[in-house]
């Protein structure tokens, strides 16, 4: 288990570049299963869950050619399904979350998948039926087997194209049946689909390799069902996530900070949100600057009640930037109420923030109303362990705010998602050691 040791209270100063979003990359990974031909993937993250799925493909018999550290080219012209029904298959698969996307193309390719009980943070319930309930309904039978230490198939003689309505807008799970559903037959109707970014580039990436959705960006997604798809070049978007963090670093930590390249664009609500807790941006071309800033004011609604922030289905607020939110409001001046509808354990760890001498109510597993310090009292550095990914990010800022010395462990949460964090963020003045 390896720690960071963080001597809090730096200010940072210059300029950081976001790296590819890991989210997408997950799925874009695994739609190379989808052809035959050559797909070249640009600005991918060197993170840890992406490795590892890069790993897998690679012992599913995918080829694998590095052009550069972040463009990797990939032909899945000789896939060994017999790989699935190993342990190793097993254990390896079982490490990330992302992997679960491997059902879907295998399943158009091959008409068959197989994935154990999927790994990822472990941040309350993590149901798969959105996914299950999909395949089903393009013809495939499903099986679970809980005895068997919990291995999911599928198999299908034939994917037909039909019309479903989702029980809930699962990001993985639309990517999944959306790959399922290129390669079957007829017309295929996807509505309450999620529609993050990850999803649009995605869909656009499948377009380019010759499948017909249309609806992208939309809660409907229309598919005609091609025959086969070719080989395509797709480029991954900045982590919108990553961008979110760097942002509440900058507040928390009295930072200027310039984050470069961010496609805009593409935040949806993101930098309102931040600019709804009183911090200043600038957007320069496709920049974001944050000066540095002695206090920032968190906004009540028009009729003067508290400001909550909740997360939702995109276009809503994402949930993997309601931990940072929360902790960039410590040093603000004014309340929030933080809402975590989606996932029942992401908001526990604020009991170390407390430790540190934040001023939290944790009013239920869901919810945390946090009155900030307007820094008038300064968090004070403890020993803790990251818990999940985002929260880990989250103790880091708290940490690089305050004072004195904190010891952070279980940092692999942290490097998960997060690309050389400590390197990338000690050039711009912190002070991290990786023990
Ligand atoms: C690898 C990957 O891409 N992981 C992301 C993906 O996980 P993942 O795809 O696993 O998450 P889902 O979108 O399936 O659902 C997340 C949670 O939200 C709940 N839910 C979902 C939709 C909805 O309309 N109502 C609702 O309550 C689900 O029951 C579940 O508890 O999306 C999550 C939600 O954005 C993110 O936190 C994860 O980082
Ligand atoms: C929850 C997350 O990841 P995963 O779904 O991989 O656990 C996340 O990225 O915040």
């Amino acid at each position: 288990m390896a720690s960071f040791k963080i001597t809090g209270d730096q200010r940072l100063k210059g300029e950081i570049i976001p790296q590819g979003a890991k989210n997408e990359a997950l799925q874009i990974l695994c739609a190379v299963m989808l052809t035959p031909e050559v797909v070249t993937i640009h600005n991918i993250p060197d993170i840890r869950d992406v490795n590892q799925l890069i790993h897998l493909l690679g012992d599913l018999g995918v080829k694998i050619k590095r052009l550069t550290p972040s463009s990797i080219q990939f032909q899945a012209d000789d896939i060994h399904l017999d790989y699935l029904e190993t342990e190793e298959y097993r254990v390896k698969a079982a490490a990330l979350r992302g992997s679960v996307m491997l059902l879907g193309p295998m399943l158009a390719r091959f008409r068959k998948g197989r994935i154990p009980r999927p790994g990822g943070d472990k941040i309350g319930r993590r149901k798969m039926d959105t996914h299950f309930l999909g395949f089903e309904k393009l013809g495939a039978t499903f099986s679970y087997d809980r005895e068997d230490g919990g291995f999911y198939k599928v198999d299908a003689d034939n994917l037909k194209g039909t019309f479903m309505l989702l029980d809930e807008a699962s990001v993985t799970g639309t990517a999944n049946i959306l790959m399922a559903a290129v390669m079957a037959e007829g017309e295929t109707t996807i509505y309450n689909a999620a529609c993050e970014p990850y999803l649009q580039q995605l869909a656009k990436m499948l377009n380019r390799m010759g499948a017909k959705i249309t609806g992208i960006a939309s809660n409907l997604l229309r598919i005609e069902g091609v025959t086969a798809l070719k080989g395509t070049e797709h480029t991954i978007l900045p982590d919108m996530i990553e961008i979110g963090s760097f942002i509440g670093l900058a507040a928390m930590t009295q930072s200027e900070i310039t984050i470069k390249d961010c496609r805009i664009a593409e935040l949806g609500i993101i930098p309102d949100v931040f600019k709804r807790l009183g911090i200043q941006m600038e957007f320069r071309n496709d920049d974001i600057f944050i000066p540095a800033q002695e206090h920032y004011r968190i906004e009540n609604y028009l009729d003067g009640s508290t400001l909550s922030v909740a997360d939702a289905p995109w276009p809503g607020f994402t949930p993997d930037l309601l931990s940072i939110v929360l902790v960039t409001a410590i040093q603000a001046q004014g309340t929030v109420l933080i809402h975590q509808k989606m996932f029942e354990s992401r908001l526990f760890f604020v009991d170390k923030l407390i430790e540190m001498g934040a001023q939290i109510i944790l009013c239920d597993p869901h919810r945390a109303t946090v009155i900030g310090h307007n820094r008038e009292t300064q968090l004070r550095g403890i020993r803790m362990t990251s818990p999940d990914i985002r929260a880990g990010v989250a103790l880091l800022i708290a940490a690089m705010s305050a004072k004195g010395v904190s010891i952070i462990d279980n940092i692999e949460q942290i490097d998960r998602g997060y690309q050389y964090i400590d390197t990338r963020l000690n050039a711009i003045g912190a002070e991290i050691i990786r023990l």
